[in-house]
């Protein structure tokens, strides 16, 4: 895995210079980020061994999506159980009480052993978001994910002081597009799980600088990884996360939606419920060339197909 990841074992003060630091020093000086660095050193290839042999935790959203039936609910969970998946995500904010009956399903299914959190993709208002998770809290969630708007660092903070007494810890991050942003989450005690996206923070650089940031708050870094290949590229900084800063797998786990891997010319493999260490060289995702040329608008064959179909309209 080395030879794949020679950046990322670039010595901690090489690695540090990468990282634009303004704005951050009153959360994160360039002086603490080479002492995580280094405190992880001598330990980082044990646990690059243990990622090869057992790979990296994942949950999977591709059980609880809105609008599945409980059947289907109980169906997949019962699959991805089966496949050895043991962390869970459910979708929420719709209706107070189908919430309620799904997610007694989803613990019937998956038992109170396993971990298991809800999403509400920004729903809800602060008070509705502390009163709509005090009615779900006899189900154990983890976490609830984006409880209210993305932007509200301070109504974050308040859910989550709220919902602390009951054991439940926000989670968000996929909307967020920097580092100060993530500082004043991680300052404000305003989320307890750093969701990082691959695509919408401003690169490589700006990711590492949040994962150095949860590290020195202790917040396990949970990556967002619900939309197109982002399973791919945010696996690798799990595994750097893992590696070189966190030293820890305690509550971190990476999002694993089961859609379009097909189309991916190195796709993630999920073993027994955890990331497969990618092989192919570098921070990359190629989507295979048949898949471009068919779903090519308007004129590839997949869009005539639904156009034929009455599906969608030619513009
Ligand atoms: C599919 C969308 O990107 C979004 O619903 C995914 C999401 O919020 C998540 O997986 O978390």
């Amino acid at each position: 895995m080395h030879s794949e990841y020679s950046i990322l074992f670039q010595d901690a003060e090489q690695l540090v210079n990468t990282i634009d630091f303004t704005y951050m020093s009153d959360a994160l000086t360039k002086e603490e980020a080479v002492a995580i660095l280094k405190k992880m050193d001598s330990t980082k290839a044990q646990r690059e061994s243990e990622l090869l042999k057992t790979g990296y935790p994942s949950y999977t959203t591709s059980c609880g999506w809105l609008g599945y039936s409980d059947e289907k609910i109980t169906k997949l969970a019962t699959e991805a159980m089966a496949e050895g998946t043991t962390r869970f995500k459910m979708k929420v904010g719709k209706d107070l009480q189908d919430d309620i009956r799904r997610a007694k399903i989803f613990r019937e299914v998956i038992g109170f052993d396993k971990i298991w959190c809800v999403d509400a993709n920004q729903k809800w208002d602060v008070q509705e978001a502390i009163d709509w998770m005090t009615a779900l809290a006899p189900y154990k969630p983890l976490w609830i994910e984006e409880p209210t708007s993305p932007d509200d660092i301070l109504g974050h903070a308040a859910i989550a002081k709220a919902l602390n007494p009951l054991g439940i810890g926000v989670a968000t991050g996929e909307m967020c597009q920097n580092r100060v942003m993530f500082k004043q989450f991680l300052q404000a005690n305003a989320l307890q799980f750093c969701q990082i996206d691959a695509c919408r923070m401003g690169g490589v650089n700006e990711v590492l600088a949040v994962i150095l940031m949860a590290a020195k708050f202790d917040v396990p870094v949970c990556p967002h990884a619900g939309g197109v290949a982002l399973c791919e590229l945010v696996q690798h900084y799990s595994m750097f996360d893992y590696i070189r800063c966190a030293g820890s797998l305690k509550n971190r786990m990476t999002e694993f939606a089961d859609h379009l891997h097909e189309h991916m010319l190195d796709p993630v493999t999920i073993n027994n419920g955890n990331y497969v260490p990618p092989k192919v060289p570098g921070f990359i995702v190629g989507i295979k060339p048949e898949s471009l040329r068919d779903y090519e608008y308007p004129e590839g064959p997949a869009w005539q197909k639904l156009f034929e179909e009455g599906l969608f309209e030619k513009e």
